[in-house]
């Protein structure tokens, strides 16, 4: 485990949803109400939690085969639930302990920020503006901005292009193996938070150079605090 120094970092390129905010709440409200549009059966949120972080087509696709529902339903269920996160998008959904510290302390450091997650752009969009956090990144990228989504590189290689920074002077902060990997053969350092979503797996199998449990122990790795 090491922690990254910032010292030797031009960016950072942080994941959204169970990084920067907890959306369980709302993917699975909005899951369960495209469930019971479709009259199948609702899911624990427990069981929605392991299928975040791949993107919304994964999502769903899980969500009908969990249900037994066929997946030749997934274009128009992907409609339904659509309409249904638009309507929730942030209604349950909370910034975790540490991350307006840790973002004012990196850019404060003279980090260039980007926020690159699975989530659809306008999606993404939408819910950094209402958390009041669109504003700490000069870019944000959704998992339908790039020809490949996480756990590919390519988002990543593109992101820290976007930024200007070359990849292993850009940390990658993340909560799922995909975020690993894809920092991973980008060339990017990388680190994990402990709280977020890794698919019901331990996160420290995820390969980081190091597990947090709040954005805020970059900035006093000594202090631990969140
Ligand atoms: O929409 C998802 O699957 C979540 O995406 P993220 O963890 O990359 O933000
Ligand atoms: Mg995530």
């Amino acid at each position: 485990m090491s922690l990254p120094d910032l010292s030797r970092l031009d960016a950072a390129i942080v994941d959204l949803d169970g990084t920067l905010v907890d959306t369980l709440g709302d993917l699975a409200a909005s899951v369960n109400a495209m469930l019971e549009e479709l009259h199948r059966p609702t899911l624990p949120v427990g069981q929605v939690e392991r299928m975040v972080g791949k993107g919304s087509e994964f999502l769903v696709r899980s969500a009908l085969e969990a249900a037994g529902a066929g997946t030749d339903l997934l274009p128009a269920a992907h409609a339904v639930w659509a309409r249904q996160y638009e309507a929730v998008n942030g209604r349950h959904a909370r910034v975790y302990p540490g991350v307006r510290e840790a973002l004012a302390g990196l850019r404060d450091r003279g980090l260039r920020l980007a926020c690159l997650t699975n989530k659809p752009q306008a999606f993404a969009e939408v819910l950094l503006d209402a958390k009041s956090l669109r504003g700490s990144f000069e870019w944000v990228f959704g998992g339908d901005a790039f020809a490949q989504r996480k756990p590919h590189p390519l988002p990543v290689e593109l992101t820290c292009q976007a930024l200007g920074a070359q990849p292993r002077r850009t940390l990658m902060i993340g909560d799922s193996v995909n975020d690993a990997m894809a920092a991973r053969a980008a060339g990017c350092p990388v680190v994990l938070m402990r709280y977020g979503y890794n698919h019901g797996q331990p996160i420290e199998s995820a390969g980081a150079d190091a597990y947090l449990d709040s954005m805020a122990e970059l900035l006093a790795p000594a202090a631990g605090s969140a």
